[in-house]
């Protein structure tokens, strides 16, 4: 744990082009080595330009955490925690219009960022909207706190997973928080209550070996390619329920193959006349919160890798399915949560429409604050905008970005105040 600095509050104007965010875009946070220590540096010296309070926590020496603070007038109530994480994704640079750190900017006002929509936006927008704020309070009711935090992309052990085991976070009290969401292509912000739970299943076959040219049963890709059939048509059902319009399409269970690896290389690359005698895949599973998880293991262990077609599997689950009353981890869209009626007030309040709350197709943080019965919501401000996170040519408009600002302007300030 290191440094606790406070500035004086600096009154600056924001100007479109403080496009600030930029610069952050440019720090190649991309696994599997995210340059922690700049984005880290950076965000501590945007803290503290607006007069806040950083602590950098070492919860593990290669994956910093930052935690910001604008300390409220009634520190008893309990706080408010904004979150953003500070990795990213990999990109593939041959794959883009433009580099994937260049923050490059089209004349339409598009940047370009691996980034830009998950979720180094939403990083800069908390800090941007708090500068804005402040001019008017320099402090709130309530303690406003931003993380940011490490490997929420590779699952969060080391990052929310160790945090929110510390005494820091204890310390913190927090009442509710938001987290990322995801674009809306319409005008209405999109929210969401739920997260999928991930778990990432890999299937091994092993088979016996032979001349390519031979025909014979029980080939390793033979016995791998039985489960890929099976679990295509399990995820064929599902994909039927949302295209019937039966299920959103983060209500099913969503099963899609990520790799496949098999063959006997040589120097020259794979043998050609030869049947190898192991083979396996990689399936990205997600759960939504109403599946039971004990169910979807039966049939795993049963209908897609049984062990009589010489398979084996791994169930990697990366993080929590139930709080720790054995509910699933949902957060209440109603009255019973005073939360939520204060922030969908203050969406109405800046101008903004709120779609449905929803359930996330992906995964995130969030799922480690619900396992505690802690209320959190996913939210990125971005309207009239293609879902593009993980994908090539990931970007968001300036426009969006700076509504996005005046957004949380009206977040912030309503749900650090008293109710
Ligand atoms: N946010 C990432 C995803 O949804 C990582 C989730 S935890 C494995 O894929
Ligand atoms: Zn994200
Ligand atoms: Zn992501």
């Amino acid at each position: 744990m290191s440094s606790t600095t406070m500035t004086k509050n600096k009154k600056k104007k924001k100007t479109p082009q403080s496009h600030a965010s930029n610069s952050y875009l440019r720090i190649n946070t991309a696994h599997p080595s995210p340059d922690y220590a700049s984005a880290v540096s950076y965000l501590t010296s945007q803290a503290h330009s607006i007069g806040l309070t950083t602590r950098t926590l070492l919860l593990t020496p290669a994956a910093p955490l930052l935690l910001v603070t604008w300390p409220g007038t009634r520190p008893s109530l309990p706080s408010l925690l904004l979150n953003s994480h500070l990795d990213s994704v990999p990109a593939e640079p041959s794959k883009w219009s433009h580099p994937p750190f260049s923050a490059a900017r089209s004349p339409d006002g598009r940047i370009y960022a691996r980034g830009a929509q998950d979720d180094k936006s939403i990083a800069m927008q908390y800090l941007e909207a708090i500068r804005t704020l402040k001019n008017t309070i320099p402090n709130p009711t309530r303690t406003v706190h931003i993380s940011y935090v490490p490997d929420e992309e590779i699952g969060g052990a080391d990052g929310w997973g160790r945090f929110v085991e510390s005494e820091v976070f204890d310390e913190m009290r927090v009442g509710f928080m938001l987290d990322e969401g995801q674009a809306s292509v319409g005008e209405e912000f999109r929210v969401f209550y739920a997260d999928r739970c991930p778990w990432w299943l890999i299937v091994r076959a092993v088979g016996v070996p032979g001349h390519g040219s031979r025909m014979y049963r029980g080939s390793a890709l033979e016995n791998l390619m039985r489960s890929v059939e099976v679990v295509g048509g399990f995820r064929e059902a599902q994909f039927d329920l949302v295209k019937a319009g039966l299920a959103p399409p983060s209500e099913v269970v969503s099963v899609n193959p990520v790799y496949f690896k098999a063959g006997v290389e040589s120097g020259e690359g794979f043998v050609m006349n030869m049947q190898p005698s192991e083979a396996e895949a990689g399936f990205d599973v997600r759960l939504p919160p109403t599946v039971d998880p004990d169910l979807l293991k039966r049939r795993i262990a049963e209908e897609w890798a049984p062990a009589h077609w010489n398979l084996t599997y791994t169930i990697s689950e990366k993080g929590p399915i139930r709080d720790f009353k054995g509910r699933p981890l949902m957060t209440a869209t109603n009255d019973s949560n005073p939360w939520w009626s204060v922030f969908s007030n203050a969406i109405v309040a800046a101008g903004g429409k709120l779609a449905k709350p929803e359930i996330l197709a992906s995964t995130t943080d969030a799922r480690f604050l619900r396992q505690r019965g802690i209320p959190t919501l996913g939210f990125s401000p971005m309207t009239n905008t293609p879902i593009l996170l993980h994908d090539h040519n990931e970007f968001l408009k300036d426009t969006v970005y700076l509504r996005g600002i005046e957004i949380y302007e009206h977040i912030i300030s309503a749900l650090s105040s008293s109710f």
